[in-house]
């Protein structure tokens, strides 16, 4: 049962997202943030990144094309966005595939108070240190206890996790939801994720700290724009997905949300 409604909180505030991303999602990112009613900055400029986190409401670092400048960037910019109380998201990209991402992570978490990470299950496997086959970016094979996980990860990063998945397991390292809604058209389009880790710093930006719940509702309308998205497509309209869930994003409405929620919270 979903009770808040910070959707439409953050249609009539429009906060100002700031991204550290990947060259292959930014636009997708940008475009998504902007149909759910946020404004989107995607910037990884060393020379702007103490000036950033001023203006803006949320930060969002996304590892998915790091280079070194990049990650002088997120450190800088996650910094400054904790001096300035704003939340920070990380979103571990293939955080499992190489050791430049494994110690980035490391240094990223070592440095920047995080609000919340979103990952799917191999990436938020490796960060619980949990047996995981992952594979690049990708979700992988697995058989962990994904409760644990995100209760671990939560509790060490004092941070609320979200391992997205068929169903998404989110816990502050207490509580824990597991969110049903979703399609399996989901993990057929590049930057499904990574839009979902940037809306997740768009609910925080007007949660007022209240990161659980904020993050519970971000997942569930989340996955209910792309469930009704991919009504009445066929598996392999992959095109039509990608489009159509960008037009559900911005026509969502929080009674929709609170209707077709399918969530069961412990
Ligand atoms: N098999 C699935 N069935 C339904 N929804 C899914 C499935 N896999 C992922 N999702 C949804 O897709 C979105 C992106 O998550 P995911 O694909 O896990 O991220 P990533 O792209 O980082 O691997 C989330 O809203 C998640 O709930
Ligand atoms: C394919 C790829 N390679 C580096 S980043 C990226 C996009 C990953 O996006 P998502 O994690 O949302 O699927
Ligand atoms: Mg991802």
């Amino acid at each position: 049962m979903l009770k808040t409604d910070y959707l439409s909180q953050l249609r009539q505030r429009n906060p100002l997202i700031h991204n550290i991303t990947n060259i292959v999602v930014a636009n997708y990112v940008a475009n998504g943030l902007l149909a759910l009613g946020a404004s989107p900055i995607m910037s990884s400029a060393v020379e702007e990144m103490d000036e950033l986190p001023a203006i803006c409401q949320a930060l969002v670092i996304n590892i998915g094309t790091l280079t070194a400048e990049q990650v002088k960037a997120m450190l800088i910019a996650g910094k400054a966005a904790n001096r300035h109380g704003i939340p920070v998201v990380l979103d571990p990209v293939g955080v499992g595939a190489t050791c430049f991402r494994q110690q980035t992570v490391a240094q990223l978490l070592q440095e920047i108070q995080f609000s919340a990470i979103r990952g799917n299950a191999g990436e938020m496997a490796y960060l619980a240190n949990v047996n995981w086959q992952t594979k690049g970016v990708d979700v992988g094979q697995g058989d962990a206890d994904l409760d644990h996980v995100a209760k671990k990860i939560a509790q060490q990063y004092r941070c609320t996790a979200v391992i997205s998945g068929a169903i998404d397991v989110i816990s502050d390292g207490k509580q824990l939801a597991h969110i049903q809604n979703g399609t399996p058209l989901f993990p057929h389009i590049t930057g499904s994720g990574c839009l979902l880790s940037a809306v997740c710093g768009a609910f925080l930006a007007v949660a007022q700290q209240h990161d659980f719940p904020a993050l519970v509702e971000a997942a569930t309308a989340y996955a209910i724009a792309g469930e009704l998205a991919a009504k009445n497509l066929q598996p392999q309209q992959v095109g039509q997905f990608y489009t159509a869930l960008l037009d559900k994003l911005a026509t969502l409405d929080s009674t929709q949300v609170q209707q077709l929620a399918r969530i069961d919270d412990d």
